[in-house]
């Protein structure tokens, strides 16, 4: 996937012969440890194309910041991850060459042109700021720098350069978003939809934790809960309670040690709720299926998800394979299933888009496809996704989507179930996906099924919701 700020690092690592800016963050005595840290995260997500959450897990979280700076430090680097080619536009207004400018000293201006942008910060502190970290990497930059930021600042007014109401570009940039995916989510979710899309995209991620029923019941974990003064609060998907799903309203309980033994005991994980919904929803509620195959299996948090489910509805767990085209993820899934119980009768590795090859002449009561897609619909938890990913992209998952519907067509029995599901709100990796399989001679014997009492199962981004899923289960009726 191309990502602008990856291809202007590679150019200018070159000049400046360095790897990335942590040693010059090390050294900016002047700049506030938060600004520090954030460019720190900042360079190390552009140079290793990581993800910032994970970055600040590492960096951050584990740092010896006082909890002040952490929560400004991780608001930064949030943000410069979610808003980095708008900054980049802003940033490349008010200069006279942009590919002249270093990588690590653009990492710096990020972080400054953020604040100034979309911060109500005094604008002051954050030139003043933005200076010091580019001091810290490229002394000789640090002119260019204040001149730079001044401008920016000078120019705030202006921002998004044109007007919202009118103007897709400026619509866009006002919600730090590329204008081709703006439009795009405009054409699927029409206008006011991508607007709170984009918007509720930028606000941070509520947690939810699933009680793994393979290990513990609710009752005992929210008593766990309760005792760190932290109650847990049920779910909700529409009308519907998602089983074993909790809000963490108080985030600080992840630091109790009775909350931490629970996550290392295997009796809870975080998982987003409507992924737990898609998790129960896929499984029938009155026959359980006697063979089972998860396609897309990945480190294998469906697969516990999946095996806690069976294990509420039908008392027992599934007799469930799995499946993905990655050896490394193959290895961790059966470490990661087996510490939290879930069993997995067989594990494969191979292309689902070639399931003769892999598993010929095997018939599953059930296939569930946890589809490779954009990953759209968890932007709030992953923010740089939107800079990375390109319209080439979303037509190639679609296409790998629809072939592993139509190969693992012939691996479901007559009467079973073939479920499919994504975490993207485009039409299409979604219902068109759907609509083309079911037209496809591969699709003809399959007929749309309940799932989560609906008959497609989709979610929107909301305040304190649920990620945005997609999910389907279709019955093969001949
Ligand atoms: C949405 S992720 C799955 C997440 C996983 N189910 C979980 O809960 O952690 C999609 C998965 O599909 C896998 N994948 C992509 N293309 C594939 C292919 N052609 N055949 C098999 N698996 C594939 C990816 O490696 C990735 O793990």
């Amino acid at each position: 996937m191309a990502y602008k700020g990856t291809e202007r690092g590679r150019a200018s690592d070159r000049v400046s012969g360095r790897a990335n800016g942590s040693v010059g963050a090390q050294r900016a005595a002047k700049a506030s440890p938060a600004r520090r840290a954030a460019l720190e995260v900042g360079s190390i997500v552009r140079t290793r194309s990581a993800y910032a959450q994970d970055v600040i897990a590492k960096h951050v979280d584990a740092s010896s910041l006082s909890p002040e700076d952490r929560a400004f430090a991780t608001k930064l680097a949030l943000g410069v991850a979610s808003s980095s080619g708008t900054l980049d536009e802003v940033i490349d207004r008010c200069l006279k060459s942009p590919s002249d400018i270093k990588s690590d000293v653009r990492d710096a201006l990020r972080i400054s042109t953020y604040e100034i942008v979309f911060l109500d910060k005094s604008p002051h502190a954050a030139v003043d700021q933005g200076v010091e970290l580019v001091r810290a990497i490229a002394p000789k930059a640090a002119g260019l720098a204040n001149a730079v930021l001044r401008k920016i600042v000078a120019s705030k007014a202006e921002f998004p350069f044109g007007d919202p109401a009118t103007d897709a570009a400026a619509l866009a940039r006002s919600h730090a978003f590329p204008v081709w995916l703006a439009n795009r989510l405009i054409a699927d979710l029409g206008r006011d939809g991508a607007i709170d899309f984009m918007a509720a995209s930028n606000e941070p991620a509520p947690v939810f934790v699933a009680v793994n029923s393979l290990k513990a019941s609710d009752e005992s974990v929210l008593a766990v809960f309760e005792r760190a003064s932290a109650p847990l609060q049920t779910v909700r998907i529409g009308t519907e309670a998602v089983a074993g799903c909790y809000r963490l309203a108080a985030p600080k309980a992840l630091q109790d040690e009775g909350v931490k033994r629970l996550f290392s005991d295997g009796k809870i994980l975080v998982s987003d709720a409507a992924s737990q919904m898609v998790a129960a929803g896929v499984l029938s509620k009155s026959k359980k299926p006697a063979t089972f195959l998860e396609i897309g299996a990945g480190r294998a948090t469906k697969t516990i998800l999946l095996q806690s489910n069976a294990n509420r509805l039908y008392e027992s767990q599934l007799e469930l394979s799995t499946l993905d085209n990655h050896e490394f993820k193959t290895k961790l899934l059966v470490e990661r299933a087996s510490r939290y119980g879930a069993r997995v009768s067989a594990a494969h590795t191979g292309d689902a888009t070639k399931l003769d090859e892999v598993l010929p002449a095997a018939v599953f009561d059930e296939v569930f496809i946890d589809a490779p897609c954009s990953g759209l619909g968890t932007l709030r938890r992953h923010p740089e996704i939107r800079w990375r990913i390109t319209e080439q992209d979303i037509d190639r998952l679609a296409e790998t989507g629809l072939a592993m519907l139509e190969s693992a067509a012939g691996h479901v029995a007559p009467g079973g179930v073939l479920a499919y599901a994504t975490c993207t709100v485009l039409k299409a990796e979604n219902a068109a996906v759907v609509k083309r399989f079911l037209e496809s001679e591969a699709g003809s014997p399959f007929a749309l099924d309940e799932i989560c009492k609906t008959r497609v199962f989709s979610t929107r981004l909301a305040p304190r919701s649920s990620d945005a899923h997609f999910a389907v289960r279709m019955v093969r009726t001949r």
